[in-house]
């Protein structure tokens, strides 16, 4: 069940990205604005344009995977995911089956559970606010039950308890031995939440480690160019920004 990359790229945007990734573990990827990782989740799963280089998922280069099968074992959560047309919150989660061709009742049953969607699933999705939309689109991934969940900020739109909610479900799912892979902009989650931090810069891995590692203090003052320090317990830290000097003049 592993999922390798060999100097994969994207001109311009990724440069030779090679990293080995677990299943049963929780990967985040971090980085500034337009570091590259959207670009590196996107071609992990198999479907950015223009990629170069290898994606190889159990000995296999995804590029040979039939589409189905590849999105049998890869759920992929878009940054901005659209909803091409209207439909219910549960017809939208049962999409996420498509790639077995069943009803997949109990999976289906499952993803609303863990996204807290019981009392969406009759909804029209057309009427949810952003967060309860992302929450849904989320839970189509979930419902795939896939091998590797690769979602990008998934965390973005939703409020604290969701947030917490969501990182416990993804972390059962990493035990169960699905690989979850995670863009996130929120540090402290990564810190927190993550077994690796993958951290780009530039389209470049320029940290690939345990989270401590990875996002210690003088690595985000180098790539985020923002000087703090980790306060807090372990599990529970935050990252404390110093304040930013302004000129007297
Ligand atoms: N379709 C595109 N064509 C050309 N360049 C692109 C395209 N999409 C993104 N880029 C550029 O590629 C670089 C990496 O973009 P990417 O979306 O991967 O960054 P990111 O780290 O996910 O950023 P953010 O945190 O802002 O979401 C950026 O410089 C971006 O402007």
């Amino acid at each position: 069940m592993s999922l390798q990359t060999q100097s994969l790229g994207v001109d311009g945007r990724l440069v030779d990205a090679t990293m080995a990734l677990e299943p049963g573990t929780v990967t985040a990827i971090c980085g500034p604005n337009g570091a590259g990782k959207s670009t590196l989740l996107t071609a992990l799963a198999g479907l950015q344009d223009g990629a170069h280089g290898d994606v190889v998922l159990d000995g296999v280069d995804i590029a040979q995977l039939e589409p189905r099968e590849r999105a049998r074992r890869i759920g992929y959560l878009p940054q901005d995911g659209e909803v091409a047309w209207d439909m219910s919150v549960r017809n939208l989660i049962a999409l996420g089956r498509l790639p077995h061709g069943d009803q997949g009742d109990s999976a289906i049953d499952c993803a609303i559970s863990a996204l807290d969607l019981g009392s969406f699933t009759g909804r029209p999705v057309s009427t949810l606010s952003g967060g309860e939309r992302a929450r849904v689109l989320l839970a189509r991934v979930l419902a795939g039950e896939p091998d590797w969940i690769l979602a990008d900020e998934p965390l973005a739109s939703l409020d604290l308890a969701h947030q917490f909610t969501l990182i416990d479900h993804l972390r059962a799912q990493a035990d169960a031995g699905a690989g979850v892979v995670l863009v996130l902009h929120d540090l402290a989650m990564a810190r927190n939440h993550a077994d690796r931090v993958v951290l780009l810069d530039q389209g470049r891995i320029v940290a690939d480690a345990k989270p401590d590692k990875a996002l210690a203090a003088r690595t985000i003052a180098e790539v985020f160019k923002v000087n703090g320090e980790w306060i807090g317990p372990v599990g529970q830290m935050a990252f404390s920004c110093y304040p930013t000097k302004k000129d007297s003049g």
